[in-house]
């Protein structure tokens, strides 16, 4: 269990995040908001990176800048923006994110827990390949194998469908909805799409200007006054054929230049 109790971050003078309070068990939970809402300094804060003020505690213990060793042995961080330009290869990057539990030998097993990290992803052919070489989303992949291949019990991804195409995007979100479910994983993902957090998410955290603005299931959050309120955007929220709901922007956009 992952608890939050008011929770603040400031930058400079202006708070970015105010008296965020929020429990979070196994599962998946997407943090929604728009452009500069808090959703990266939240994650952030989550994972060591930032030190905020309030309480962050998992399983009833407390958490902080003073316990380093909590955070690589219990907790992945996929940051929004990952490095590309080292001279190392994907093998050895995703290897990296064993980096607490190596010496100066690295037994067959960790080898081929990497093998195996990679063609989970797809990407096992890529493993000799130097991760400049590599494009935008396969990058991405490669970051995403880095953060599954140490097992953390609590999985910050920061928009980790940056780069990647739709297939890819689905594919990553079963492959993260399957990986959560199995270990019980804490999963908590910076989203974007409201589609996407609508289909994959247990729960949803939607930001706005620093508060939580309201958190519980996708479908009592993800609603046409929530998108107003926070987005500014008039939407309709609709269900498929086989009851799964989605936002529906049909109708809204303007039409096509080239509709007669
Ligand atoms: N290093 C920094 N120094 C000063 N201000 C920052 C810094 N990083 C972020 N901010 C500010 O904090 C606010 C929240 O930023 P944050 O990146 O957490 O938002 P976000 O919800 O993740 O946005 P996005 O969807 O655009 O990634 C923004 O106003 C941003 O300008």
């Amino acid at each position: 269990m992952l608890q939050l109790t008011n929770v603040s971050y400031q930058y400079t003078h202006r708070f970015v995040l105010q008296g965020v309070s929020l429990q979070f068990g196994a599962g998946i939970t997407a943090i929604i908001g728009p452009n500069g809402a808090g959703k990266s300094t939240l994650i952030k804060c989550l994972a060591g990176v930032l030190t905020p003020s309030g309480q962050i505690q998992v399983n009833g213990r407390q958490v902080g800048a003073a316990y380093p060793e909590f955070y690589t042995e219990v907790i992945s961080y996929l940051p929004q923006a990952v490095a590309t330009d080292a001279a190392i290869t994907v093998f050895e990057m995703v290897l990296l994110g064993l980096l607490n539990s190596l010496s100066l030998y690295v037994s067959d097993e960790q080898i081929e827990h990497v093998y195996t990290t990679l063609d989970e992803l797809g990407i096992g052919e890529l493993a000799s390949a130097y991760i400049h070489e590599l494009s935008g989303g396969q990058q991405q992949l490669v970051a995403i194998a880095q953060a599954l291949v140490k097992e953390p019990a609590i999985l910050l991804l920061d928009e980790p469908l940056n780069s990647l195409d739709i297939q890819h995007q689905f594919e990553m979100l079963n492959l993260i909805r399957s990986v959560t479910d199995q270990k019980g994983l804490t999963t908590l993902i910076a989203l974007h799409d409201l589609n996407l957090a609508m289909r994959y998410a247990d729960q949803v955290v939607v930001l706005h200007q620093g508060h939580v603005y309201a958190y519980g299931a996708p479908e009592d959050v993800i609603t046409p006054s929530m998108i107003q309120a926070v987005y500014g955007v008039d939407a309709q929220v609709d269900a498929n054929q086989d009851g799964t709901l989605f936002v529906n922007l049909k109708g809204l956009l303007p039409a096509s230049p080239n509709q007669p």
